[in-house]
């Protein structure tokens, strides 16, 4: 099993878990709301790690991004594999053809 499918799993696991034992469970107690903003906030600090963080930095921040964004994917009943099934269904497609068949 991959890391993000292992990841997945922990994470449904630990959604209904005691909130003071885990940390996913201590997100997914506080709502949806606190969730996006975390995830908001990740993704920001992933950004300012890209333009003037070390390399470690950047990795950190990313990692803390693709956490925050599973969790809130769980919250939503989203699953991995329907984001991976999209990112499959766009392989091969050059984002500037899907952009330009958008204007048509
Ligand atoms: N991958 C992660 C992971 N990445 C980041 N984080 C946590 O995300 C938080 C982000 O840091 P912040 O400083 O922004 O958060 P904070 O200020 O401490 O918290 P808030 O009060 O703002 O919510 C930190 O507490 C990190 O420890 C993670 N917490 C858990 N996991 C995975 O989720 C699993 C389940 O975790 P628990 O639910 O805690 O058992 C773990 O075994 C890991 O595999």
């Amino acid at each position: 099993m991959d890391t993000l499918t292992r990841l997945e799993k922990t994470i449904d696991q630990r959604r209904k878990a005691d909130p003071g034992q885990s940390y996913v469970a201590h997100l997914n107690h506080r709502g949806l709301p606190v969730m996006v903003r975390k995830f908001g906030e990740e993704a920001v600090e992933t950004c300012v790690a890209a333009l003037s963080g070390s390399r470690e930095e950047l990795i950190a921040e990313a990692a803390d991004s693709i956490f925050h964004l599973m969790v809130m994917l769980a919250a939503k009943g989203v699953s991995l594999d329907e984001v991976m099934y999209e990112l499959d269904r766009r392989e091969g497609v050059s984002g500037h053809e899907e952009k330009a068949s958008r204007s048509e």
